[in-house]
């Protein structure tokens, strides 16, 4: 299967378990990797046949501008949810960084792998 990427979308998002992180907009980092057959829009030049990353991008910053979560795992597996319904993405990697976290740490996240590659 090819892959349409997306590398270290900076996010702002109101992130955190604690009761000072409800209150301020915090740095996140997103890559996705994201099931694709790339064949006929290659063929053809055409964007229609493909993943737009550039909307994708763009509706993933509108989503962290509605939503505000407590967990990074809840963050990743409704961004994933989101992409798989409205993209019809069938598989797809995600790994969703939270820089700053941890303070001798360059950052903490998790990765998650959804749906089936084929
Ligand atoms: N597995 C997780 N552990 C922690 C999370 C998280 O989202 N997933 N979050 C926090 C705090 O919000 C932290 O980021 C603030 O320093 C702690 N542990």
């Amino acid at each position: 299967m090819d892959t349409v990427l997306i590398e270290d979308l900076r996010l702002e998002a109101v992130i955190g378990v604690y009761e000072w992180e409800k209150r301020i907009h915090q740095r996140l980092s997103l890559t996705l990797e994201l099931g694709c057959d790339i064949g006929t829009a290659a063929a053809g030049d055409d964007l229609n046949a493909t993943l737009d990353y550039a909307a994708i991008s763009a509706r993933l910053k509108q989503f962290c501008a509605d939503n505000r979560f407590e967990l990074v795992e809840t963050f990743a597996e409704r961004i994933a949810a989101l992409l798989r319904e409205e993209f019809a993405i069938g598989w797809l990697r995600l790994t969703l960084k939270k820089p700053g976290a941890v303070a001798d740490a360059a950052f903490v996240g998790v990765r998650i792998e959804r749906g089936e590659r084929h």
